[in-house]
């Protein structure tokens, strides 16, 4: 295979390779020349990996791929199985002659083909570069390898073996096509891409049966009125009922195409079939059709047919597909909504950020920024240790005050029982100390004596209660104010006890005196009794 790119000597040298927006906007002959590889004798031009690098790339040639196999040949080309040489990497290519193409289709074709590598997509069929060789006027757009086929060939092999497809397998494509078409038909420049020739031999299938749409725009291209390719191979099942109509082409046309490929998924035949285009036209027009089989779910059918609506306005959009609840039911629960858009830009941040994409300044700047960060960090994290410390001990402190306050209750409380053993009304003192006692010694004792009366009240008041030692150390904080008050207490009561125990002593001291004063005279008395008897 002859592997060499022309290139026109006569061109002026280009010193960095224009975006291919340039070219496909400037649209006059020299851009076509430079984009089939006319431009430039120093640098010609050629796709890259990346259409984002702005450093010239060489271009590929024919030599740096080897054909591993032809996978087929259709209406405007040949499809072949290819290996990149440098790493290994299995590709297709497309040829297709642009011999009798015209200026304008050639333009065509170079804009259409730049705007598919911008199409950055897990769902649409990934384009890598292109060759033009001039020798045999034709040009190889080289692209991902689908290796498990196109859903063509899968609906036939299902229809041969008369075995219908998994209700989520379906569920799977609907998802994944209605993906890749949104990010066609809303992209940032607000300009949407049309597919224009949905049907299931442009559905592809990756090693993991995940779908990947293709022949983005070419149709557009090549069935153009004057185009080289314009007759069309096969019949148009997938026509909207606006094409049929002469009505322009427009993004609810892909709906359309997609939701009758996704009835033929199920019922592994298109919803309108006719034996000519004008029986078919009729039908489409109409846009009455069978449900999808029995053995497929109301919610899968319902879904069918609200895309397959023959009103436009009616049909919906891309975004209502995917808000419909029970597309976004089943996009969560086969795991499908992880958004590929977002994975990009999220690939660009990490690009932006790695310091090979950055000035070695800015760099730096940046890591003296975070380092600086992470110094205040420490010093935060430094603090709260200290914080954290000094309460530690403000805790130990009031423990051991607490614990001091309970050993001293303890022995004042039996002192007291003591000195009152002869049975003062008031024996709280001595019941409390006793209950303390008890608790020490036993601490599974009940916390709380609990009399059961109907109301189920507690028959001691909170301060009445003592806890275990057990218990004390998980809530001596809040006990320690209880601890005071009953000390307090116990020391006012102790007072008004000894100030009673005084004026009984005293009251004693007058009855012992008024009995002295009486009882010579009583005994002069009875003496004088006796004497008397
Ligand atoms: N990226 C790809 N990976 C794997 N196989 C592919 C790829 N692109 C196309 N093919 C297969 O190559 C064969 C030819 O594809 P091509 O697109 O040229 O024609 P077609 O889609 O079958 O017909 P037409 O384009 O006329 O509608 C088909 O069997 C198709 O499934």
């Amino acid at each position: 295979m002859a592997g060499t790119v022309e290139i026109d000597p006569l061109a002026v040298p280009v010193k960095i390779r224009k975006q291919d927006s340039d070219i496909r906007l400037a649209g006059n002959k020299r851009a076509i020349d430079l984009a089939f590889g006319l431009g430039d004798a120093h640098r010609p031009i050629s796709a890259t990996d990346d259409c984002r690098t702005k450093t010239p790339r060489m271009p590929s040639t024919l030599d740096d791929f080897a054909v591993i196999s032809t996978i087929g040949s259709g209406s405007y080309g040949t499809c072949r199985k290819i290996r990149r040489k440098k790493d290994g990497k299995v590709l297709a290519w497309k040829e297709m002659d642009y011999g009798s193409m015209t200026e304008t289709e050639k333009q065509m074709l170079v804009s259409e083909v730049n705007l598919l590598r911008e199409l950055r997509h897990s769902n649409i069929v990934r384009y890598y570069d292109r060759i033009i060789d001039r020798s045999n006027t034709t040009i190889y757009i080289i692209m991902e390898y689908c290796d498990r086929g196109d859903l063509a060939s899968l609906i036939s092999r299902c229809r041969r073996d008369e075995v219908y497809m998994e209700e989520d397998f379906v569920w799977k494509i609907l998802v994944q096509i209605t993906q890749a078409l949104q990010e066609c038909h809303r992209r940032k420049n607000g300009k949407a891409v049309l597919h224009r020739d949905l049907k299931p031999a442009n559905i592809f299938l990756d090693s993991d049966e995940n779908v990947k749409l293709g022949d983005f725009g070419l149709a557009r291209v090549l069935h153009h009125e004057t185009s080289f390719a314009k007759t069309y191979v096969g019949t148009p099942y997938y026509m909207s009922p606006e094409l049929v109509n002469n009505m322009s082409y427009n993004e609810k046309s892909d709906i359309w195409s997609m939701g009758c490929i996704l009835y033929e998924l199920c019922a592994l035949r298109p919803p309108f079939t006719a034996s000519n285009q004008h029986e078919l036209n009729k039908k489409i027009r109409v846009g009455d059709f069978a449900r999808i089989p029995n053995k497929y779910t109301d919610g899968l059918n319902n879904v069918v047919a609200k895309i397959i609506r023959v009103e436009v306005h009616k049909r919906p959009t891309i975004d209502e597909v995917l808000n419909e609840p029970l597309v976004m039911k089943k996009r969560t629960s086969l795991g499908l909504d992880f958004n590929q858009r977002d994975e990009g830009r999220r690939d660009s941040r990490q690009r932006l950020s790695s310091p090979e994409s950055r000035s070695h300044t800015d760099w730096e700047e940046e890591l003296r920024t975070r380092e600086q960060k992470l110094d205040s960090r420490e010093r935060e994290l430094d603090d709260r240790e200290n914080r954290i410390c000094l309460k530690e001990k403000l805790l130990e402190e009031k423990l051991k005050r607490a614990e001091m306050l309970i050993r001293e209750f303890g022995r004042k409380g039996s002192v007291d029982r003591d000195v009152f053993q002869a049975g003062d009304a008031d024996m709280s003192l001595e019941s409390r100390s006793s209950c303390l006692s008890k608790r020490k010694k036993d601490p599974d004792t009940p916390k709380k004596k609990v009399t059961f009366d109907m109301y189920g009240k507690e028959n001691c008041r909170k301060k009445d209660t003592v806890p275990s030692t057990d218990t004390y150390f998980s809530t001596f904080t809040d006990l320690e104010g209880d601890y005071t008050d009953l000390y307090l207490n116990e020391l006012a009561k102790r007072r008004e006890l000894k100030e009673k125990l005084f004026k009984a002593k005293a009251r004693a001291m007058e009855i012992r005196s008024i009995e002295d004063d009486i009882r010579p005279r009583a005994k002069n008395t009875n003496s004088n009794l006796l004497f008397f008897r």
